[in-house]
């Protein structure tokens, strides 16, 4: 039987580190604040919105949403950063992901000031960290929050076979650089993949990203595996679930992130610390 990582338990020590650093930035008469802009209605990025809007409020950072509905113009959403990008009060700006149809997200992440990028998904950020750069600059919050997981739970990483499906701009590929960095040899699948099951049989660490419920069983997974389950999906009957077959996959794997309470929750703490991370960068450099 597996370890489950307990995503929400990391959660709560990282969010606790978080509250005392806003706490000392506030005695300097700094409030770290974060813009969230949401257009349409994505199941997966309501969820998000909800939960991350609350932590801030908790932590005492200022939090705001731009909501826009699903027939936004590009032109619109391009005048709303570009006025985020001017407020002092703002140090971080989030573009929920998925975009609606019409709008080109590479567009709007390049329109994105990279000092208040927290999502790490502007050109300069994600080149930074493919080169990997030293130095400040944010990382995606859901792969900077999976290397936090494995850090905390001792997994190796260097030489392993890292498997990653899913290639989106927000966590497949910033995790194919930083597992890359961390020297890890690294494998990354899409739909498009011949054969899938027998490549995630190759891995040691297993990192899935899709947004398809059980996508993973446990045939496709190798005995002793790290598998770390990314995706979000509501089903039918209201339950939450991961791209992984749980209850099966954890008789297999050595340590397993579960859905909800696993990728989520770190998520969230991470975008909150890198939230402040921007806040301190932009003050005191
Ligand atoms: N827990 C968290 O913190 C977060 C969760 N999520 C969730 O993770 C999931 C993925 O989101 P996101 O990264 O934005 O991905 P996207 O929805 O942008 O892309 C999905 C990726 O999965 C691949 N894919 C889809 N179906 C299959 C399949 N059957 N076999 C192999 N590959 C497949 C696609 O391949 P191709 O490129 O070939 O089309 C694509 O690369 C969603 O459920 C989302 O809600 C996302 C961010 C954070
Ligand atoms: N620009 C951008 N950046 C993102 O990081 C991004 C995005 N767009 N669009 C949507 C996806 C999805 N995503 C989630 C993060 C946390 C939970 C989360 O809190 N999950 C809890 C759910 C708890 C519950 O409410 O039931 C858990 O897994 O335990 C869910 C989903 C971030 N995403």
């Amino acid at each position: 039987m597996a370890t489950i990582i307990d995503g929400k338990a990391l959660a709560k020590k990282v969010n606790a580190q978080t509250q005392e650093r806003v706490a000392k930035l506030k005695k300097q008469n700094i409030t770290p604040g974060i813009a969230v802009v949401l257009a349409g209605d994505d199941p997966a990025s309501l969820i998000y919105t909800r939960n991350k809007h609350k932590k801030a409020i908790k932590l005492g950072i200022n939090s705001i949403l731009k909501k826009f509905p699903a027939d936004v113009s590009q032109e619109e959403l391009l005048t709303e950063i570009d006025r985020l990008n001017n407020d002092d009060s703002i140090d971080a700006i989030l573009v929920q992901q998925p975009l609606p149809a019409q709008i080109d997200p590479e567009v709007i992440t390049s329109a994105i000031l990279p000092e208040k990028d927290v999502d790490g998904l502007n050109p300069l950020n994600l080149g930074k960290l493919y080169a990997n750069q030293r130095g400040n600059y944010p990382v995606a919050c859901t792969p900077r929050g999976i290397m936090r997981m494995l850090t905390e739970y001792g997994v190796n990483l260097e030489g392993q076979n890292a498997v990653i499906v899913g290639r989106s701009i927000l966590v497949g590929k910033p995790l194919l650089a930083l597992l890359n960095n961390a020297n890890a040899t690294v494998t990354m699948a899409g739909s498009k993949t011949v054969n899938l099951p027998s490549l995630t049989c190759s891995a040691d660490i297993l990192i899935v990203a899709t947004g398809t419920p059980s996508l993973v069983k446990k045939t496709d997974v190798k005995l002793g595996a790290v598998v770390i389950d990314v995706g979000i999906n509501r089903l039918i009957n209201g339950k939450l679930v991961g791209d992984v077959d749980f209850e099966n996959v954890k008789e297999r794997a050595k340590a397993i992130t579960p859905v909800p309470g696993g990728v989520g929750p770190m998520t969230i703490a991470t975008l909150m610390e890198q939230t402040v991370d921007l806040a301190q960068w932009r003050h005191h450099g």
